[in-house]
């Protein structure tokens, strides 16, 4: 591989606001790939992959480069040839790279990948509580495989088409290839990394991206066409949608967030989708959560979490998350959990659900919950604890409990 100039900068630059200014990697790539109409997509994925590399492995890098936070452009392009070189990418004869110490950088991380931490490029409290909470032999495999690239997986919108039409259609109309995911019956996995929001089909509403363990959360619901549905962490809206499609736009669903934002998001994707079975409700107090006292039939509790188990879509939550946020997270999970299960009508129907692989933030919280006196009223039905390393998917939990009649 040939390293470009412009290609490089538009990576320094990145990382300039995500280390230095706090800001989104997903943002600041979305922004640096509309740096230059003229790149292809290998430019465009030599940008965001290596931007997303180097973030994944900060810690690592900066220690063999032997610089430290706040980084100058300077300690940027020591971590970005840190990366190059164990590539085994050829340097080229920029000033940039005087001095590089090639073989040092190889000596310095054969060493420092003998502790875990390091190796694995993360916090040393992350490491603690990964440890503690699933011990050695499932945290190494756990959090090596989180600093794996994620495959690309659609979801298929059954609203309006299927799987092997879909599959198709992307073939013929762009090349894309892909295949089916068993045991996954919405899923569609590509073969190779392709953007495929420029496709019609995406922007037909056809399919959405959304990792497959994400799938399982809408099928775990047991969700049936005539009935009503609470999504109550509903952000924008990847599980509502996908339960629209399971109800088939029939029935009723109510998508709540404490974000007008991203309910906004969810009213253009529902469009796109063809879903018109949603209502969309703001928690903006504890009105619109009382109202629906006992009156669903299902509800999904999406809560929020650590997402320790998407760390391979966000690898700079590695950087942003702090434990004080961790303790503060299990707080409002068994408040939700306390709240939004009053949802759930007699002989109805409650999941709740996380991105994480922590028990603290998974199935210690059910049974806090059922053996509070909101939870006396559920009985526990199964849950699925989906690791990385076991499923080749997002890190998962979800937990099916039903009110007593
Ligand atoms: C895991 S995300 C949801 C993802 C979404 N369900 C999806 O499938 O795309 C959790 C959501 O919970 C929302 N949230 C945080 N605190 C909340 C609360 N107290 N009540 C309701 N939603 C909350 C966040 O804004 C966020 O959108």
């Amino acid at each position: 591989m040939r390293l470009h100039r412009n290609l490089c900068f538009a990576v320094i630059d990145g990382l300039t606001l995500i280390f230095n200014e706090g800001q989104y990697a997903d943002k600041v790539i979305q922004q640096l790939l509309k740096r230059d109409k003229r790149w292809g997509s290998r430019d465009r994925g030599f940008v965001a992959e290596t931007t997303y590399d180097i973030v994944r492995w900060k810690r690592l890098y900066a220690e063999i480069a032997e610089v430290k936070e706040p980084f100058d452009r300077d300690n940027l392009w020591r971590m970005f040839a840190v990366w190059a070189t164990l590539k085994g990418i050829k340097l080229p004869d920029w000033k940039y790279f005087e001095n590089t110490p090639t073989r040092k950088i190889k000596g310095r991380f054969d060493e420092l990948s003998k502790v875990r931490k390091l190796r694995e490029s993360i916090p040393d409290w992350m490491d603690k509580v990964g440890l503690e909470e699933l011990g050695e032999s499932k945290w190494s495999k756990e959090i090596a495989m989180q600093n794996e690239q994620a495959d690309v997986i659609l979801r298929v919108n059954t609203l309006k088409t299927t799987k092997e039409k879909l599959q198709n259609i992307l073939s013929d109309e762009n090349n894309i290839e892909t295949e089916f995911i068993k045991g996954y019956p919405s899923a569609l996995k590509l073969l190779e990394r392709a953007n495929v929001f420029v496709t019609d089909s995406f922007k037909n509403g056809l399919f959405e991206v959304q990792d497959a363990s994400s799938q399982l959360v809408a099928e775990f619901l047991d969700v049936k066409p005539s009935m009503k549905v609470v999504d109550t962490c509903a952000g924008a809206g990847g599980k509502t949608l996908h339960i629209a499609s399971l109800m088939k736009n029939k029935g009723q669903i109510t998508a709540m967030d404490i974000y007008e934002s991203k309910l906004k998001k969810l009213k253009v994707r529902a469009r796109r989708n063809g879903v018109h079975n949603v209502d969309l409700k703001v928690i903006d107090s504890t009105k619109p959560i009382k109202k629906l006292y006992n009156k669903a039939d299902r509800v999904l509790i999406d809560a929020p979490c650590s997402g320790l188990g998407v760390l391979r879509r966000n690898p700079d939550a590695k950087w942003k998350l702090e434990p004080e946020f961790m303790d503060r997270i299990r707080v409002t999970q068994q408040e939700v959990l306390q709240q939004y299960s009053r949802m759930v009508k007699p002989d109805g129907k409650l999941v709740y659900a996380t991105c994480s692989v922590l028990p603290s933030e998974n199935e210690n919280q059910v049974k806090t919950f059922l053996n509070s006196e909101s939870g006396k009223d559920f009985i526990f039905v199964k849950d699925k604890k989906v690791l990385a390393h076991e499923s080749g998917f997002d890190g998962f939990y979800m937990a099916l409990l039903e009110r007593k009649k």
